[in-house]
């Protein structure tokens, strides 16, 4: 099933406001903004497909309003469209260099607003599945390594200025090889799969980004977590990956699939580098395999600064 999509209309005239809301209504959810700054607010809360952005307002103009959109990461990737006068090639001009995807022109025309509308509405889908296809693991559906990427500088930086601990941990299948060698690639993908499953349902913060870091690893991120918690759920996966019961022999001994786990909690400072925090979880994963594997090995700010 689609969702319906969200337009919003930031017009100062409450008559424009009306007209646009007739038009669209039916097709899509319509919301109202009558000035710049309230439309901002709603632009960051309700996160619309696209944006109908009078030129001409009190106050603060369509074009400062685009300005503080564009410059705002909640709201620059929404697609915007001008409403200018007919015979106002200027603004056109000017909103079209400022970054503005189309313009329609007063008075409004309903089959040509509806025209563009619909337009760019596909065109704003199309981008969010393209979005979605570059951020996701196509065999467990969990955050790919690119996103986990770019998730980590944006926590690691929010975490720099609110001073607030933050957790990650790498997750590694023990022996998975064997795993393979033993039940074949398919059965195998069919253990990844569940595996992330049951990580993904362990990590219930909505604020925690759970994803395949490569081949049989996977990382969550916790922002503002402290290592007792971290490490609980961490254990919870574990227990809950041996229970799925997976097993196979090999050289005569029966294996179940387990997890080795190694996790740091950090609370960064200017002294430490982003990348130290994986390289801090590595090494305890690393610890954990020589440990003998099926364990949790955690660390914390010594490991980290002494890296
Ligand atoms: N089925 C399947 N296997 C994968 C996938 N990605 C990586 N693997 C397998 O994961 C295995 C990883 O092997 P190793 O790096 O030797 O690690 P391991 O056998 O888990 O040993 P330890 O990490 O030391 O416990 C290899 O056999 C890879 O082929 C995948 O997408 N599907």
């Amino acid at each position: 099933m689609t969702e319906t999509q969200r337009v919003l209309v930031i017009d100062d005239e409450k008559i424009n406001l009306k007209i646009i809301s007739d038009i669209l209504r039916g097709d899509v959810d319509v919301t109202l903004a009558k000035s710049g700054s309230q439309g901002i607010r709603k632009a960051i809360e309700l996160k619309p497909d696209l944006i109908l952005l009078d030129v001409l307002m009190p106050d603060m103009d369509g074009f400062e309003t685009m300005a503080i959109l564009n410059r705002d990461v909640r709201t620059c990737a929404i697609p915007v469209i001008f409403i200018t006068a007919l015979d106002d090639a200027r603004h056109e001009e000017k909103g079209l260099l400022l970054g503005a995807s189309d313009y329609i022109q007063k008075p409004f025309n309903a089959e040509i607003i509806r025209a563009r509308i619909n337009l760019h509405l596909q065109l704003s889908q199309q981008r969010k599945m393209l979005e979605r296809l570059a951020n996701i693991d196509p065999l467990t559906s969990l955050a790919n390594r690119r996103k986990y990427q770019e998730r980590l500088f944006q926590e690691w930086d929010s975490a720099l200025t609110s001073k607030s601990p933050l957790s990650l941990v790498v997750m590694d299948i023990d022996d998975f090889k064997q795993f393979n060698d033993h039940h074949g690639h398919a059965e195998g993908d069919k253990v990844l799969q569940q595996v992330a499953r049951v990580i993904s349902s362990q990590f219930q913060r909505s604020i925690d980004l759970v994803a395949r870091y490569g081949g049989e690893e996977f990382v969550a991120l916790l922002p503002n977590c402290n290592k007792e918690y971290a490490m609980e759920v961490v254990g919870s996966c574990a227990k809950a990956i041996e229970n799925l019961q997976h097993t196979y022999h090999h050289n005569d001994k029966k294996y179940t699939v387990t997890i080795s786990s190694g996790g740091v909690t950090y609370v960064p400072d200017s002294s430490g580098k982003v990348e130290d925090l994986f390289s801090a979880a590595d090494k305890m994963l690393y610890l954990a395999k020589q440990k003998g594997k099926n364990c949790v090995l955690w660390t914390n700010n010594d490991l980290l600064t002494s890296l």
